[in-house]
């Protein structure tokens, strides 16, 4: 297997954390390997932006992971003193008053006051008598689980405002991994159960490894010791046709070079001096984690029209960030807080300063708003200043700050954030995987947007190491079985015991 110009053997589409993991796992095996990034950096949606010295997230990316390979390849990326342990609190600001997050019975029932608490301990006990039929979507899980009032009161507004439709209409799969379960009955339980008899939960969710300046050190450390070690990272080129051939399967890309995607005042400038220009990649195997949809319509020649329709049914939830400078005094404790409110467009709001202190300087902190849009709607056309003029407006409407406080503000757009779970995603899917499968099985999706699926980093990377490990060793992995544990994703639940207990007193992390 040799790399010959634009001869490789394994081409890898995409620089985030699912591409980079296959390349660094390619070049640890010597197989020639080549990733195509469109955008002027690395990192995907786990990039750190970077503007006039100021890095924040695109959203908030915390270090934690039940998979010990994922863990053990952070480690070999990055040198242990450039994680820090980092103390996690999160938070919903409603109604004025802040909430523990994931909720907790004593502070959510305390904090809304003795008549309503006494209605949501009711409608939670009339929904663990009478639960809802339907709990196939959002709305049935959590009603069933929280009670009526509770979830009027923490989940409706949010969910409404993050995925832009109405929860009944959204389809419950990714709940079971993603919101922590209330148990009042549980809560009275355990307080009445000897300790020695009580199942040991242990929270992944009180501290947090992050890399200090962000999760895009991880993915730029990354990239440098995948050529470092001989793997080529192209940037700022886009993959616009994969070229596969009935029999043979994927055996080239065309690419055209972007100059990056500017995302924003401040952002990087273009590194090329082509922009346009197409390129051509011949490879014997495409890792891809563009975006599933994307991929199926870059094929040449097209596959048939009902995997055509399966892509283009596809959603994907968009996202952009304000990242606003301000006194340090004008940040809070927490990590993050939920904005329920619908008065204001904010979703969830970022105080960099707590995820690091090498995200921030001058005495200043750096607030991250989160607005959850879609490409092209009326808040993603805003212009910067403008979104920068409501961020600090909401800020002051919400009294979290002084719209004057506010310094400096940055905006970046990451369109396809989110995929979007709807009634016929899964079905959408499993077209498209069918298709490839018989069709182009050298073409390998991974990650998140790759396999349109709503996973973390953790898995997205495992879905790359697992596909190498097929490719290079000839293992059969199924990918499409990474992460389809209906676990809460924070918690590892075992029974207590010593031996497996490690030198801080908590469990070792068990296989996901
Ligand atoms: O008030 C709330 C808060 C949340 N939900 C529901 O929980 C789901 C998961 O929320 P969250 O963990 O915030 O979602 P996300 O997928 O964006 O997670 C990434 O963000 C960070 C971190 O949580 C914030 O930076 C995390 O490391 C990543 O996994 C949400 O979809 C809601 O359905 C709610 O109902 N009410």
């Amino acid at each position: 297997m040799t790399t010959d110009g634009n001869r490789t053997s394994v081409a890898v589409i995409g620089a985030g954390p699912a591409g980079l993991t296959a390349a660094y796992e390619l070049v640890r095996r010597q197989v020639p390997v080549t990733v195509l990034e469109g955008d002027s950096m690395v990192g995907g949606i786990s990039r750190t932006a970077e503007r006039e010295g100021w890095r924040f997230d695109i959203g908030g990316h915390r270090f934690f992971t039940k998979v010990p390979e994922v863990e053990a390849l952070w480690h070999e990326i990055l040198p242990d003193e450039d994680f820090l342990l980092r103390p996690r609190m999160s938070r919903i600001f409603y109604d004025g008053k802040l909430y523990d997050y994931p909720l907790k019975a004593g502070n959510a029932l305390g904090n809304l006051g003795p008549v309503e608490a006494v209605r949501c301990v009711a409608s939670y006990l009339w929904a663990r008598i009478r639960p809802p039929k339907n709990q196939d979507t959002l709305e049935g899980w959590i009603v069933a689980r929280f009670g009526k009032r509770l979830y009027q009161h923490f989940f409706k507004t949010y969910n409404e405002k993050l995925w832009g439709v109405p929860v009944d209409q959204l389809p419950a799969d990714f709940a079971a991994q993603r919101i922590k379960n209330l148990s009042l009955v549980g809560a009275v339980v355990n307080a009445l159960t000897p300790k020695r008899n009580q199942k040991e939960i242990t929270s992944l969710i009180e501290e947090f490894q992050y890399p200090k300046y962000g999760p895009g050190m991880m993915w730029e450390t990354a990239a440098r010791k995948v050529q470092e070690r001989g793997g080529t990272v192209v940037m700022e080129e886009k993959v616009r046709t994969v070229h596969w051939e009935p029999g043979r399967g994927v055996t080239a890309l065309t690419t055209v070079v972007t100059g990056g995607y500017g995302a924003g005042a401040g952002a990087p400038e273009a590194s090329r001096s082509d922009i346009g220009a197409e390129k051509r990649y011949e490879a014997d195997h495409v890792i891809s984690s563009m975006p599933f949809s994307s991929l199926v319509n870059a094929l040449d020649p097209k596959p048939p029209a009902e995997v055509l329709a399966a892509a283009d049914a596809l959603k994907y939830r968009d996202f952009l960030t304000v990242a606003l400078v301000l006194p340090v005094e004008a940040g809070f404790p927490d990590n993050w807080i939920y904005i329920h409110s619908p008065d204001v467009q904010v979703g969830r709001i970022q105080n960099f300063g707590s995820w690091s202190p090498y995200l921030v300087k001058d005495g200043r902190t750096c607030l991250g708003l989160e607005f959850f849009v879609n490409v092209g709607d009326d808040t993603w056309n805003r212009s910067d200043e403008d979104l920068i003029a409501q961020g600090a407006r909401e800020l002051e409407q919400l009294g979290l700050a002084k719209a004057s406080d506010v310094e400096r503000g940055f905006v970046v757009r990451m369109p396809k954030a989110y995929p979007f779970y709807d009634a016929g995603y899964k079905e959408n899917v499993e077209v498209i995987r069918r298709w490839i499968e018989e069709n182009t099985p050298n073409l390998h999706p991974v990650g998140r947007n790759g396999m349109f699926r709503y996973n973390n980093q953790d898995h997205s990377m495992l879905t790359a190491m697992l596909t190498v490990q097929n490719i290079a060793d000839g293992t059969h992995h199924d990918i499409w079985d990474v992460n389809v544990e209906e676990d809460y994703h924070e918690e590892v639940s075992s029974q207590r015991t010593d031996a497996t207990a490690d030198d801080h007193g908590s469990p070792r992390p068990t296989a996901a």
